[in-house]
């Protein structure tokens, strides 16, 4: 990496809108937008072809998804076959379900084994081809204020489908006299025994934190506003996703669609009774059209049947010791957790509406949004879980590391032309 000559150092930009006055480096190579599994599986590529790159992290340190905003106990909830990054396996003695533990402790040594060095606490603001030059500038604010300028030939965005939480306004809610935490923030139901607690959101985080409140002795009543598609983890004993990929290989989607229903029916039975409707779209088809994730029961569900969990409607109002549902009743509650989702940050900071779409996905569907114009690169935007993010990874490494070897080789080949004509006697 070198300080960019192309820039003026601060003391002597004149405070203008327009100046950029922190530093500014030149990146030989890529950058990479957010250390995650899926900057990560792209940074082992490109280190393998003995490409550089740089990776800016906005935590102080890597998976600070699954470090920082992840609760306890949380598992895989995928078998472990697809969660690997590319490269290295899991280690053998790794049980079906990793827990998050053994994942991070994965990704911990799969970053010491290739070296893997982001620079954390560095958080990027903007990102903006700049045509004169046909170079990417990354701007970033690190933790002490202190403001960046990365330019690069290269921009990888890795930033995760679920960069941001999602936390929707409700009436009354600032009135509410007890406790209200995102998801993101709960880590056990140790604090929350003997307490009821409204869980807002029936996605696999509503249904896991309302298990693990459970776990605790506490009361927790789940918010169900429209459906949910809960199936079987496993179905004869075999992993419910793992069938899922084998049929979709033989079958149209709607049939394997149908055939998940099916087992899911034989399995769970009439889930209606609970207040658990399923949605008119099948499991794998809204999966893939609108991004949202089958919940893979891990034993929420027979904590609703013996009424452990209650299932709640929708919420028209909080109120100061407790909410008002639709449907007109009002339940005493002492805490409040939104399980309310995540979104892609991307929009806040790409300045870019050509690949990414204001939702901050690419708009080309799998397999085919990895790779923009300008060297813009995705990774980890495929609705496919950390499968996905690996095969992007594999498909973007190698595509940088082929530009970068032809032209390192064509540089190479006018050095030795030059060189030949200047030693010719
Ligand atoms: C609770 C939970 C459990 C999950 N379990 C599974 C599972 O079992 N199996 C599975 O396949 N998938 C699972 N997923 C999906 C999950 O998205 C992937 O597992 C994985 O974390 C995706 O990796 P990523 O690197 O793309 O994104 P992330 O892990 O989110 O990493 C993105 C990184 O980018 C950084 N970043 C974001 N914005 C900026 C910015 N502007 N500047 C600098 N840095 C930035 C973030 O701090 C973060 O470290 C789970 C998701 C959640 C929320
Ligand atoms: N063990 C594991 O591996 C786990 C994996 N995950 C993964 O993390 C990702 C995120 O999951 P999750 O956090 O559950 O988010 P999801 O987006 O899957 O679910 C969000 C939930 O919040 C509800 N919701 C949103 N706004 C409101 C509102 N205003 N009022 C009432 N309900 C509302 C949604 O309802 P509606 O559908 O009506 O919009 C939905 O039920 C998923 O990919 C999931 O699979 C999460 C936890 C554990
Ligand atoms: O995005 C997630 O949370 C995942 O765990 C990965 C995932 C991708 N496609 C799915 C279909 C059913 C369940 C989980 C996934």
């Amino acid at each position: 990496m070198n300080h960019c000559d192309l820039c003026v150092p601060p003391s002597m930009v004149p405070e203008q809108d327009g100046f950029f006055t922190g530093r500014c480096i030149l990146v030989n190579g890529p950058v990479i937008v957010g250390a995650g599994p899926s900057g990560l599986a792209v940074a082992a590529g490109l280190k393998q072809q003995g490409v550089p790159f740089v990776i800016l992290e906005r935590a102080n340190c890597i998976a600070s998804l699954w470090q920082n905003r992840t609760y306890d106990r949380l598992n895989l909830h995928l078998p472990k076959q697809f969660c690997e990054l590319p490269y290295i396996p899991f280690p053998e003695n790794f049980p079906e379900y990793p827990s998050k533990h053994q994942f991070i402790n994965y990704l911990e040594s799969y970053a010491k084994h290739f070296e893997i060095d982001p620079r954390f606490n560095e958080l990027v603001q903007s990102a903006k081809y700049d045509e004169t030059c046909g170079l990417w500038r990354v701007k970033t604010v690190s933790s002490n204020n202190s403001t960046t300028e990365y330019i690069c030939r290269w921009l990888v965005v890795a930033s995760g489908e679920n960069a941001e939480k999602v936390v929707p306004e409700f009436e009354g809610l600032h009135e509410f006299n007890g406790n209200v935490m995102h998801a993101c923030d709960y880590k056990s139901g140790e604090d929350f025994r003997g307490k009821r607690v409204l869980v807002v959101g029936c996605g696999n985080s509503g249904m896991e934190v309302s298990l693990d409140l459970c776990h605790h002795h506490a009361a927790p009543s789940m918010v169900v506003r429209s459906s949910v598609h809960v199936l079987p983890r496993e179905i004869l004993g075999k992993s419910t996703f793992e069938l899922a990929v084998s049929m979709m290989k033989w079958m149209p989607l709607w049939v394997v669609d149908k055939i998940l229903l099916g087992a899911a029916r034989l399995i769970l039975g009439n889930l209606e009774k609970y207040g658990l409707k399923r949605p008119s779209m099948g499991p794998l088809q809204l999966k893939n059209t609108e991004g949202k994730t089958p919940v893979l029961d891990i034993g929420t569900l027979s904590k609703i049947r013996s009424g452990d969990i209650k299932i709640v409607p929708g919420i028209k109002k909080f109120l100061q010791g407790g909410v008002e549902l639709v449907n007109g009743e009002v339940h005493e509650i002492d805490s409040v957790i939104l399980a309310t989702g995540y979104s892609s940050n991307v929009p806040s900071w790409l300045k870019e509406s050509e690949f990414f779409s204001s939702d901050g996905f690419p708009r080309s569907p799998f397999p085919n949004g990895w790779k923009g114009k300008a060297g813009l690169y995705a990774v980890g935007f495929t609705r496919r879980g950390l499968s996905g993010a690996s095969l992007d990874a594999v498909r973007v490494a190698q595509d940088i590391c082929k530009i970068w070897n032809q032209e390192t080789k064509q540089k190479n080949h006018c050095v030795a032309v030059s060189c030949h004509r200047k030693c010719k006697p």
